[in-house]
């Protein structure tokens, strides 16, 4: 029996190479048997099947094919390798006599499912190990398949008619196989790549014990140049302008020139990080809207709908979208950054929105959002959010951060005014009654939570790690850095308040940080909008000192003494 196993494991091939003779359905049948064999997590039964034998429609997705494959042999620079790429046969969509869609109901998680709450990935994993045993099962019966995965997903879905909630794992070809490839695989066979010779394998000897790198280390550097802040403001000081006349832009290009440690500070590969998150405080009414926007909202941006996404375009700066918890499973080819900490946090009214290993979880997310823009090139990150009721959360973490009473934190958020203000204070004034526990600024942020909130605070922790400008946003955005100041003080030399909100709690806030904001433009909104809005002062501060002209260089006399 092993050497069966082991016979049919090593003759399973990706076959892209197939005879014209038919599959009886006996061996489709038996293969999709064994298919439904496999593992699901929590028993969820989310893999679908689709068979495909119509011609039109094996020809029309071979187009998509197509398409596809041209764009991956566009990215090949070299012209040998590019060559030798279109050389390969990766499809057989048309000629191969079968043809099979192994998908997965994404709507299984709308209700409780074992085994999805770490990661709702599993469910895609389960259909993987339908398509093993599919495999397997072929190769036993005599039989090859091969796995088409260069397809545009939405029309791939389109064209098929796929529902919604069912997202495909690729197009499978399925015949005769017209060749082994020599006992190898097809890529290896054609002489693209090696196949490693064994496994690789680490044994895991002991507990790692430390905490999340990001905040181990000191934001203590150890050598900041003294002289530089003189230097700088030497140079602001010989431009052709009266001493201090450019005013705030004049304190933003010294702010520039000590984060990025430069005389001559220059934005680099700007971008804007909405996070997203539900809050269960919604449940209580607190909002004008229903929880639902969160979602449509996170849709909106990666369609380039909202507010954020026209001034970003206008300003050319680049929009990333997290998931930092949204209580909706998107798709997995949308362009959003999972970082998913649940569906919403729970209510605070009555109990925890969230654990202190959450916290920690959801730090260290936020500094992984940063670290990964600044290894592409990028020094300069504004932070949105986007969570339907997160005024409300982040009212009540001003409130006992800050020690002030709930009443000066508590706005209208998305427009809750009136009798509708008055419950929304009732309400948050109960949690914070309700609340008997630490008063430690990790407790407090733990016990209320916002998962955006959070893994903002970690992702500005990270920029002043890595000498990054961090842009902050209105209410809730500050409530954010003021979750990382409380952390880490001296996050604040990194920061531009870029507006300030409309919402009641944010002037208040900002006297509290001793922070003076860009601009006043009575806007309530968040997302990130007075970042983006903001843009042009800091490159209008770096404009001039990087290209006005000195008293020296203009032959222009100074002011006498
Ligand atoms: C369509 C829409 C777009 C938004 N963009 C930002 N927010 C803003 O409003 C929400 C906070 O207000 P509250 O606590 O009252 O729910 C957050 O999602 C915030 O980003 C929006 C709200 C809505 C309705
Ligand atoms: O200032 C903000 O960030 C804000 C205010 C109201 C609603 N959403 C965000």
């Amino acid at each position: 029996m092993t050497f069966m196993l082991d016979d049919i494991l090593r003759s399973r091939r990706d076959t892209r190479h197939f005879t014209d003779e038919p599959v009886p359905d006996e061996v489709l049948e038996k293969a999709l048997r064994a298919g439904h064999m496999a593992p699901t997590v929590g028993l969820t039964d989310a893999t679908q099947y689709y068979v495909i034998k119509n011609k039109e429609v094996k020809q029309e997705i071979k187009k998509l094919f197509q398409k596809y494959n041209q764009k991956a042999s566009d990215l090949i620079e070299n012209e040998t390798q590019r060559d030798a790429y279109t050389a390969l046969k990766l499809e057989a969509i048309v000629d191969a006599p079968l043809g099979l869609v192994v998908g997965y109901d994404r709507s299984v998680l709308n209700t409780f499912t074992i085994g999805t709450i770490a990661s709702n990935d599993t469910i895609r994993f389960s259909a993987v190990c339908a398509v093993q045993n599919i495999w397997l099962s072929l190769t036993e019966q005599g039989y090859g398949m091969g796995w088409v995965s260069i397809l545009d997903h939405y029309q791939f879905k389109k064209l098929i008619a796929l529902p919604e909630e069912v997202e495909p794992l690729g197009y499978f070809c399925i015949g005769k196989p017209a060749t082994d490839y020599g006992h190898q695989p097809m890529l290896q066979q054609q002489g693209w790549k090696q196949k490693s010779a064994a496994p690789t394998v680490t044994e895991v000897k002991k507990v790692n014990r430390s905490t999340y790198p990001a905040f181990e280390q000191s934001l203590n550097k150890p050598i900041e140049n003294e002289l530089l802040e003189e230097q700088i403001q030497l140079i602001i000081d010989r431009k052709t302008k009266p001493a201090g006349a450019l005013g705030i832009l004049e304190t933003l290009a010294l702010q520039m020139g000590k984060v990025f440690k430069t005389t001559s500070p220059e934005i680099k590969h700007p971008h804007l990080v909405v996070f997203a998150a539900d809050h269960g405080i919604a449940q209580h009414g607190v909002s004008a809207y229903p929880q639902e926007v969160t979602g449509q909202m996170v849709k909106n941006f990666t369609e380039g709908g909202a507010a954020i996404n026209v001034f970003c375009k206008q300003h050319s700066i680049s929009l990333n979208i997290v998931d930092a918890g949204v209580n909706y499973d998107f798709p997995p080819n949308l362009p959003i950054i999972n970082h998913k900490m649940g569906r919403g946090t729970r209510s605070f009214l009555h109990g925890p929105a969230m654990s202190a290993d959450q916290v920690q979880t959801c730090l260290f997310k936020g500094s992984e959002v940063t670290n990964s823009l600044f290894r592409a090139g990028c020094n300069t990150i504004g932070f949105g959010e986007m969570g339907i009721s997160n005024t409300s959360t982040a009212a009540v973490l001003m409130s006992l951060l800050c020690k002030y009473p709930i009443e000066q934190c508590t706005g209208k958020g998305t427009g809750v005014a009136g009798e509708n203000l008055d419950k929304k204070l009732l309400i948050l004034n109960q949690a914070i009654q309700n609340y008997t526990g630490s008063r430690e600024p990790l407790a407090i942020m733990a016990h209320f939570g916002g998962f955006e909130i959070l893994q903002i605070a970690g992702a500005m922790l990270q920029a002043k790690q890595n000498d990054m400008l961090l842009l902050v946003d209105g209410f809730i955005s500050t409530v954010a850095f003021l979750c990382a100041y409380k952390m880490e003080p001296k996050v604040k030399s990194n920061a531009v308040f870029c507006h300030l909100s409309d919402e009641t709690g944010h002037r208040l806030l900002l006297q509290y940080l001793d922070a003076q904001p860009l601009l006043q433009l009575k806007m309530r909104l968040g997302e990130g909008t007075g970042c983006a809005i903001a843009y042009p002062l800091l490159k209008s501060a770096t404009s001039f000192l990087n290209e006005m002209a000195s008293f020296d260089s203009a032959g222009i006399s100074d002011k006498d003494q």
